[in-house]
């Protein structure tokens, strides 16, 4: 049915919202304050044509726009852009009944996305590599993506190369690649176990294409170069398939944050969720880390780089598994700040215990909005406020956001928190 809308917002996905008689409607790729015709089905509407544009409205940079899943907002000017990322975290907040100020978002794109997982389908007996057409399970062929960093250019042809050599079995992949200090450094998943001929058809093309290492479902196939990843000035070595920050600027510009919020008299600190060290690795400049993650091979590579930079307090890297078993608040107190930055599920049994603790600075890191808010009200439910909450852009044209805020007690805080009800 087509349908002139009129777009009154952005959504928490970065679709236009319309309001239509039957409810709310969402336009993937219109802007607020457009007039639009689109055909409506359900709650989606397909942008056929822009009535009247939005003011806002730029030209899109990459020529997968508009098909490609990756970027849900492209055409939006800059100002209007930041505008709409901060709000994600204003709105989360005020849904969970906190009105705390969100400061402005910090742009951390830097060079360019230095991972990128590609998906591979197979037609025909020929693979097909690229990303997820947006709200579906069909595949958007993909050459280049401007948003990766450079050094990342040859991933995309890399990820073709080496989903042909598995075109056998037909299977679905995904092919994540993250720009190593060695060259590419890629993992495979979903093929499951490889025939000989397979693994040799691997190995020649990790030559051919001068992978620094390349793996099936985290289990090595061939190391050729170190695949080193820079954290501040230490290098570690991440075991294939681990977390890293997208973008080396955001890990930066995250990690600046959380030292602000751990501060500079803090002389034990935890490090929840650890992964590789992003922070563990800075903050045993100036205090012994205690670095906790569930990831066994992570945790062991933030031990191994540990040991082998210089200058460093001491920093204990744990295995454990935060969501079965929280640090409960008598190992919580032992700490000057804890900083917790978890999965996008967020934290909800870690934040119940830092809630009863006595911690003098709780940091929290967080790539999902709501579940950060639902943590947040936890913290604030015990006593805590927050003193700072600021969003970070390394996901730059997705919905995706990070925050890095700072929790104390009410009392220690600034009289930051207003009402709801004001
Ligand atoms: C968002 S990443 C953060 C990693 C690290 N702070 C960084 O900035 O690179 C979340 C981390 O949580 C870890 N993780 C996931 N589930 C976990 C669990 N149940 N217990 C402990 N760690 C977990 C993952 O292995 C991953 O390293």
């Amino acid at each position: 049915m087509l349908q002139r809308l009129t777009i009154e917002r952005l959504g928490h996905k970065g679709e236009g919202v319309a309001r239509m008689e039957e409810g709310l409607v969402f336009a993937a790729f219109a802007l607020p304050g457009e007039t639009v015709l689109a055909e409506v089905e359900g709650e989606r509407a397909r942008v056929v044509d822009i009535l009247e544009p939005s003011p806002d409205r730029i030209e899109p940079f990459c020529p997968h726009y508009g098909v490609c899943g990756g970027c849900a907002v492209q055409t939006l000017a800059a100002p209007a852009y930041a505008q709409w990322k901060r709000g994600l975290a204003e709105t989360a907040l005020r849904n969970a009944g906190l009105d705390w100020p969100v400061e402005p978002l910090i742009d951390a794109h830097g060079a360019g996305r230095r991972r990128v997982t590609f998906h591979a389908r197979y037609e025909r007996g020929v693979a097909h590599v690229g990303f997820m057409r947006a709200r579906s399970h069909d595949l958007v062929e993909i050459d280049v993506c401007p948003l990766l960093e450079p050094r990342l250019v040859g991933a995309p042809a890399a990820a073709r190369a080496l989903a042909q050599a598995l075109a056998l079995r037909g299977k679905p992949l995904d092919i994540a690649a993250t720009a190593a200090t060695g060259g590419l450094d890629i993992d495979i998943r979903g093929a499951g176990a490889l025939e000989e001929r397979e693994t040799l058809a691997l190995l020649e093309l990790a030559e051919s294409l001068d992978l620094a290492r390349l793996a099936n479902h985290g289990r090595l196939v061939t190391l050729r170069l170190p695949p080193g990843v820079m954290i501040g000035n230490i290098q570690v070595f991440p075991p294939p398939g681990a977390f890293l920050q997208a973008t080396a600027e955001g890990e930066a510009a995250i990690a600046r944050l959380v030292a602000k919020g751990v501060g500079d008299k803090a002389k034990n600190v935890a490090d929840l969720f650890c992964g590789v060290g992003a922070f563990a690795l800075r903050l045993a400049a100036q205090a012994r880390v205690t670095a906790i993650d569930s990831d066994v091979a992570a945790v062991e590579a933030l031990d191994r780089a540990a040991r082998t930079a210089r200058g460093l307090r001491p920093i204990s890297a744990q295995a454990r598994d935060l969501f079965r078993r929280p640090l409960d608040v008598q190992e919580l107190n032992a700490f000057d700040a804890v900083v917790f930055d978890p999965p996008r599920a967020g934290a909800m049994a870690q934040a119940q215990a830092l809630a009863a603790s006595t911690v003098r600075r709780i940091v929290a890191v967080s790539c999902d909005p709501q579940s950060f808010a639902r943590d947040a009200a936890i913290l604030s439910k015990g006593g805590y406020a927050a003193k700072f909450i600021t969003p970070i852009d390394q996901f730059r044209h997705s919905p995706h956001l990070e925050l890095v805020a700072l929790f104390e007690r009410a009392a220690e805080a600034a009289p930051r928190r207003r009402l709801l009800s004001r």
